[in-house]
């Protein structure tokens, strides 16, 4: 049902397509409120259109800290890496059953210290 939301052409244009800028210009997405317009709203109080950290009263407590550390970490990755995609690498995010349900081509990335 959660996975449903996120492939719901009516609230996400082109959903199957790998477009991260679509979650850009989103710097209240935690809040809900604040300056610039969020694209989205990941705590559910203006609408649902994705609940990582679920939604209501039981919502997730540990989103803010989460999403601070996520993107500390993220940052870390790109700071102290060159990241590139591996030779002849063709990512299809189509659904493959494993033992949980994976991508049937994964992202490989090379990694390599930044000098
Ligand atoms: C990326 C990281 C995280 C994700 C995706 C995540 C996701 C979730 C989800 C989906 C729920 C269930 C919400 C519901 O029942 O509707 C939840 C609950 C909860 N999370 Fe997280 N969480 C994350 C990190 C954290 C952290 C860092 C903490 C604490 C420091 C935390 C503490 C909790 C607690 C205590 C609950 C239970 C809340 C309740 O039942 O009232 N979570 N989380």
């Amino acid at each position: 049902m959660v996975a449903d939301m996120g492939w719901d052409p009516k609230v996400w244009e082109k959903p199957m397509e790998f477009k991260p800028e679509r979650f850009l210009n989103a710097a209240d997405a935690t809040s809900g409120h604040g300056g610039g317009e969020a694209l989205f709203d990941i705590t559910g109080r203006r609408e649902i259109k994705i609940m990582p950290f679920g939604a209501g009263r039981r919502i997730c407590p540990g989103s803010g800290l989460a999403l601070l550390h996520l993107e500390y970490f993220v940052a870390n990755l790109v700071w102290y890496f060159k990241w590139t995609a591996a030779d002849g690498d063709d990512v299809d995010l189509s659904d493959k059953q494993e033992f949980t349900v994976v991508m049937k081509n994964p992202l490989q990335a090379c990694i390599s210290a930044r000098g």
